[in-house]
Formats: C-alpha cells, sequence, structure tokens
C-alpha cells in the first residue's frame, strides 16, 4: 500500500489511535482468518522436539529426523550447537530497532518495495496485486550469504551492535542448515552431501519480522499461510506465540521455546526429496495485546541451479524439475496462496 509516495508501515498505522478497526486491506476473507486468536496461550506440545547433542546414535537420530520430516515437515531442534546468548541478542537488537527507532529512522532502511525479496525495512511481501489483502507484519530484511551479498553497511546502525550480531548470528545459521541438510538426507539413504550438492551456493536470507499488536485479530494474519520456497528455514520466536502450522486440516500453534531452534522444509526440499518430505504450510496470527517478533532464516539455491527429484528416491518423479529462480518469480507474482505453486509441479 502506497499513499503519494509514502511508503506504509504497519507499525504507523498501529501506532495511530486505530484502537477499534483495522483498515479494510488487512481484513482477510472469512475462510482465512485464524481459527484461534492470537492470546499467547493456544500452544500444542506434539510437534517434534530432536535433540542434536554431539553423543547421539546417529541412526536413531536420522530416524526421528524422518519421521518429523514426513510427519510434520517441522520440528524444534535443541543442543543445536548456535550459542543460547547470541538467539537472545538477536531478539533483542530486532526488537530494539523496531521498537525504538522512530519511522524517519527506519524508513532510511526502506527496501524497494517494487523488487521482491530486497534488502531492508518494509512491509509488503508480494511484489504487485493491489487487491490482495496485506499482512500485518513489518520487517527488516538481511542479505547474508554468500559473502558477496553481504554488506552490513546497509542493515541499521543502532543499536550500536546489530551488525555485529546479525553477521555473528548468520554464520552460526549456515553451520546448522548445513548439518541439517546433511542428516536429512541421510535419513532417506542418501549420501550425506547429497542435498547441498544440488544446492550449490548457500544463499542465505534473515528476515526480523515485527508484528504490531493488532486491534482485531479475528480478522487479520501476520502472514498468510504459505510454505517457504526454498530448501530450509530456521526460525526463532520472542515468548509471543503466533506461529502456526498446519496439520491434518487443522493449525497448530508452535511453542515458543527460548533456546529451541524450530526447523521448517521448504519447497525444494520437497521437490528434492520426491514428495516424501513435504514442506510445511504455516502462518503468523496476529495479538490484541502485544507486539511479536520472529527471526527466519532461509537457506536457497543461487537462482540459476534447477532442482528435480532425486532419482533414487520413489521414481516415477513426481514433481517437474523448476529453475528455482523461475520458482521464486511465480511465487511473488502469484503469492503463495498455501501450496499453490508447488502444487502446480505435480506430475
Ligand atoms: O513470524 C513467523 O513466525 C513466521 C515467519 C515466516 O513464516 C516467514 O518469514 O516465512
Ligand atoms: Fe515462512
Amino acid at each position: 500500500m502506497e499513499v503519494a509516495g509514502e511508503p506504509i508501515r504497519v507499525q504507523s498505522i498501529a501506532d495511530k489511535d486505530l484502537k477499534v478497526a483495522v483498515p479494510p486491506q488487512y481484513i482477510q476473507p472469512p475462510e482465512n482468518r485464524p481459527s484461534k486468536l492470537g492470546n499467547g496461550n493456544a500452544t500444542d506440545h506434539k510437534i517434534p522436539m530432536i535433540d542434536l547433542r554431539g553423543d547421539r546414535d546417529v541412526n536413531l537420530l536420522c530416524e526421528e529426523i524422518g519421521r518429523a520430516c514426513s510427519e510434520w515437515g517441522a520440528f524444534h531442534v535443541i543442543n543445536h550447537g548456535v550459542s543460547i546468548p547470541l538467539l537472545d541478542q538477536i531478539r533483542k537488537v530486532g526488537s530494539s530497532f523496531f521498537a525504538d527507532l522512530s519511522m524517519t529512522e527506519k524508513l532510511r532502511y526502506a527496501c524497494d518495495s517494487n523488487s521482491p525479496a530486497s534488502e531492508g525495512y518494509g512491509s509488503r511481501m508480494l511484489v504487485a496485486s493491489d487487491d490482495a489483502v496485506l499482512d500485518w507484519r513489518d520487517y527488516f530484511d538481511h542479505h547474508t550469504f554468500p559473502l558477496s551479498r553481504r554488506n552490513p553497511s546497509r542493515w541499521p546502525h543502532s543499536p550500536p551492535n546489530y551488525r555485529e550480531v546479525i553477521e555473528k548470528y548468520s554464520d552460526q545459521m549456515k553451520i546448522l542448515a548445513q548439518k541439517l541438510l546433511g542428516l536429512i538426507s541421510k535419513s532417506l539413504g542418501l549420501s550425506s552431501s547429497f542435498i547441498e550438492d544440488a544446492m550449490g551456493e548457500i544463499y542465505q536470507n534473515i528476515t526480523v519480522s515485527y508484528y504490531p499488536s493488532c486491534p482485531q485479530p479475528e480478522l487479520t494474519l501476520g502472514l498468510q499461510s504459505h510454505s517457504d520456497m526454498g530448501f530450509i528455514t530456521l526460525l526463532i520466536q520472542d515468548n509471543v506465540a503466533g506461529l502456526q502450522v498446519s496439520k491434518n486440516d487443522d493449525w497448530v500453534t508452535v511453542d515458543p521455546v527460548s533456546h529451541a531452534i524450530f526447523v521448517i522444509l521448504g519447497d525444494q526440499t520437497e521437490i528434492i526429496t520426491n514428495g516424501i518430505y513435504k514442506s510445511a504450510v504455516h502462518q503468523a496470527i496476529t495479538n490484541g495485546n502485544r507486539a511479536r517478533l520472529s527471526v527466519a532464516t532461509f537457506h536457497d539455491p543461487a537462482k540459476t541451479v534447477s532442482v528435480s527429484p532425486a532419482p533414487s528416491l520413489n521414481p516415477p518423479p513426481r514433481y517437474h524439475g523448476v529453475v528455482y529462480g523461475d520458482y521464486v518469480s511465480s511465487w511473488y507474482t502469484k503469492g503463495p496462496n498455501g501450496k499453490r505453486n508447488i502444487d502446480a509441479l505435480l506430475i
């Protein structure tokens, strides 16, 4: 939503005295409205929690990972090797950017609203379509890998340790993503480097999402239902519940566990595993009383890489191969609408 050239951020709407009603562009059609109110209490403990500590039997670990990947496409990991104070630091600097800087200061980092996934401070995920319902979310997207894309001078200068924290976090999350891709490959009887070899150089983006408290959580979504485009997403959230994963046609709210990292399989993992593992459909709901923060770290291939089902996995292939850049363009143009884009590749 652009008014007279001014980019609109949800926070600027939420900060005005609009305590009664949200603007109509943010109201979801009845079929997409959240079933549970974002009151921070609706959590579910059934989502697998996998312990990655080093002395575990690798075969048992792969079995657990395989079950979580085929039943949920998402799971928590603990003892993941990422420093716990670093998880707290990134939540702290992320929320300080949104809460402590003025709108004018934040808009100095505005992303290019005409180009999908451009780096910086934004609010609208999709490129065009004036009639699309808008998400109740602002975000800051950072390009972190390969290192040639990493330019901390484009990231917030305040708080003073912001850029250092993002860099450290990016490095540690890449190591964890590589470890998990190895275990996921192994869990299917593939060589542990199989997925990473198919991916080539890892493209990593870190998106800090900020969902201001919303006067009508029953009518809005923080982030519409989607599956992530790439291979694997590693997500942390603050203590306000809001992330939901789709399971058997129901929405399950993901418990915020401060020391755990939530793993979400993306569409390229579904393709390469020939559908044995499914990408997880998820959404974020809003909260009537509190703002919410999440940090999602995406791991994707280069735009020129083509991804197809691994020949050894349950032939014949069930998906057409796809050039990743084409997949991304279609996703941002048509919108995710749950799994519309990957379903279009089904043979
Ligand atoms: O905020 C969340 O919990 C979800 C974020 C997410 O799904 C995304 O950025 O793709
Ligand atoms: Fe997502």
